[in-house]
């Protein structure tokens, strides 16, 4: 899979080296089973018209960069994570268009020309809440006509868990009050963390999201280690603890993969203050 980050500067180098494709369109934080629903529909068209299978999506976070930062989404997830997440679905080409004021408020016709058309695209997926263009006036729904009748398009339902939209926002939600079986329900696959233990601290990045504080079952992953123990998360502080210290030097000094089952307790944090 390619992965292209697409900004005013390289859109023309870009539309010239496209091919014909089927876009799926959206955020995808997570590529959670509302996601998978999108991007699986998008390939099933993809191999049926014989086309490359692209995703296009953007960063930062439309809403972070509407509210100029005032609105701080945490990624449940890092982009190079997404890109596997979408490599292992069959996608070709993963686009990432710089999000930007003059971005979001270009027409929807404009939109379709320059980033859908002359990118090769025959025919769109996406949600049926997914909006493009100045005042989201675009939707998958108009996509059709506003293309000139040039670009097919497929507008996926709403998929819904207990009678919720699964959601990148409704997962945070769950993540920040420590249910992570609803999370693993939610994304179909339980939720991971990337981070790097230095010097005995673990590193976690707070652009990304932890748990709720608590003591979490977790699997930990290096590159030469593999473990099932319990962690501590003081989310307030950013930081992340090994309840039992011995462990720390199978993992010192290496990137590693937290995957969060249970949270099993809350967090005392007293007992940890001075450590
Ligand atoms: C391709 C594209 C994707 C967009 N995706 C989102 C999105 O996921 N979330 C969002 O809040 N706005 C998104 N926007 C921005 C909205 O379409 C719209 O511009 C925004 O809600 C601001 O509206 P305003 O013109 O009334 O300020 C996107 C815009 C474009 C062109
Ligand atoms: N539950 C769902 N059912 C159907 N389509 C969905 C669902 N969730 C997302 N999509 C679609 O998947 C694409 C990517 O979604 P996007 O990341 O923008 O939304 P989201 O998961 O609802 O995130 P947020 O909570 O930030 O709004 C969009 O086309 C969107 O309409």
């Amino acid at each position: 899979m390619e992965i292209i980050h697409l900004k005013d500067t390289n859109l023309q180098y870009w539309q010239t080296r496209s091919r014909e494709n089927v876009v799926a369109l959206g955020f995808f934080d997570g590529v959670h089973k509302g996601h998978q629903h999108v991007i699986d529909t998008a390939k099933a068209a993809a191999d049926e018209k014989s086309v490359s299978l692209d995703v296009m999506s953007f960063f930062p976070h439309p809403k972070t960069v509407l509210s100029n930062g005032k609105i701080v989404v945490q990624y449940l997830m890092t982009l190079d994570e997404k890109a596997k997440a979408l490599e292992a679905m069959g996608v070709d080409r993963f686009y990432i268009v710089n999000f930007t004021k003059a971005f979001a408020a270009l027409p929807p016709e404009e939109y379709i020309e320059e980033y859908l058309y002359k990118f090769g695209t025959v025919h769109a997926v996406a949600g049926f809440d997914f909006t493009y263009g100045s005042k989201g006036a675009g939707t998958i729904g108009t996509l059709y006509e506003t293309s000139g009748r040039r670009i097919t398009a497929t507008e996926i339902g709403k998929v819904e868990c207990h009678g919720e939209k699964v959601s990148s926002t409704l997962i945070r939600e769950m993540i920040l009050t420590g249910r992570m079986q609803k999370v693993e329900e939610l994304m179909g696959r339980p939720f991971t963390t990337h981070t790097r233990i230095s010097n005995g601290y673990f590193q976690h990045q707070p652009a990304f999201i932890l748990p709720e504080s608590g003591y979490y079952d977790v699997m930990l992953e290096s590159r030469f280690h593999k473990l099932k123990c319990t962690l501590y998360v003081d989310n307030e502080n950013n930081h992340i603890g090994f309840t039992d210290k011995t462990l720390l030097k199978h993992f010192n000094n290496r990137n590693i993969k937290i995957t969060w089952f249970n949270k099993t307790a809350a967090f005392a944090y007293k007992q940890y203050a001075t450590v």
